[in-house]
């Protein structure tokens, strides 16, 4: 038993995860080691192979998993499951029964990552929880609109009621469709770099995150993409106050001891060095 939530009935949702007291953000909820994992691309042979090597008490504990198809038995029941709970973890796709209790909300006050490091997945408050509040997960990428999740989540077999899909679905909108172009806008190499002295869509992309209320990786990576930007721009100063930012929140992510933490560490330490060895320019020196 997890002393941070219970694992209770969620009305409309199955069953859920419930914060026993205040969870402070940035606290490990959950570290779990999975139970079992295919490489993907997976085929359902390889998941119905892999679950008859478990021993009869996984394999027990497995079924207890929620099942899309409640009448389903043998291999399809297995796949059903497999499906329903699977996490994508590295290349591989696994099977964790306590992250599998986790809900799905857009708006997500946990974030879910696979540590490579640990060879377990963890789960970390994003956001302060209080008490008796369900920890919520994202199953899906943030840069959709509602109608473009619904198509997604309704392989799960749900149609979620979170407040991004239905009280301010319409304001959401138009920010998620926002974020999505700015996002391609980024990966496809910014050009904006002559035509402005900031990195724009970066920037604007970090103020749309927190105006949805999304706190986790997506918002480490636009601080990372603005501290990319503005270094760009030659501003080492504020390319280091982004770095430091996207650090924070990928401790508060991943944990301390994490691949990604180290990836962000060494990007700050190459930005502060960067700044400490900038040559003044003209304007600076005089
Ligand atoms: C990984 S399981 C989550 C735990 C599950 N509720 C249980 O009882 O074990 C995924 C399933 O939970 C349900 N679910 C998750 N998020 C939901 C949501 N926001 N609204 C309704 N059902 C949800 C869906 O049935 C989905 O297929």
């Amino acid at each position: 038993m997890n002393p941070l939530y219970d694992v209770r009935p969620s009305p409309g949702q199955g069953l859920g995860c419930f914060s026993t007291a205040l969870i402070p953000a940035g606290t490990l909820i959950l570290s779990e080691t999975p139970l079992f994992n295919v490489r993907e691309p997976r085929t359902n042979l390889a998941v119905t192979i892999a679950f008859s090597k478990l021993p009869s008490s996984k394999q027990s504990l497995y079924l207890e998993l929620y099942a899309q198809d409640s009448a389903a038995t043998g291999d399809t029941q297995v796949i059903d499951i497999f499906n329903s709970n699977a996490w994508q973890t590295g290349s591989r796709t696994s099977i964790c029964p306590l992250a599998a209790r986790f809900n799905h909300a857009c708006v997500p006050n946990a974030s879910f990552a696979w540590n490579s490091r640990l060879c377990r997945i963890t789960v970390y408050a994003t956001i302060a929880i209080p008490g008796d509040t369900q920890i919520y997960l994202s199953y899906e990428r943030p840069y959709q609109t509602s109608a473009q999740r619904k198509e997604k989540l309704s392989a799960y077999g749900f149609a979620c009621s979170c407040s991004a899909c239905s009280s301010i679905a319409a304001v959401s909108d138009v920010r998620r469709a926002r974020m999505a172009k700015l996002d391609a806008r980024i990966r496809f190499q910014r050009r904006q770099l002559w035509r402005s002295p900031a990195p724009m869509a970066a920037l604007e992309l970090i103020k749309l995150l927190k105006a949805e209320g999304i706190e986790g990786e997506a918002l480490g990576l636009a601080y990372h993409d603005a501290a990319t930007g503005w270094r760009r721009h030659g501003r080492l100063e504020l390319a280091t106050v982004n770095a430091v930012k996207e650090l924070e929140v990928c401790v508060m992510c991943f944990g301390q001891n994490s691949p990604c933490v180290d990836a962000s560490i060494a990007f700050l330490r190459e930005m502060k060095l960067q700044f400490a060895t900038k040559v003044p320019s003209h304007d600076e020196a005089a």
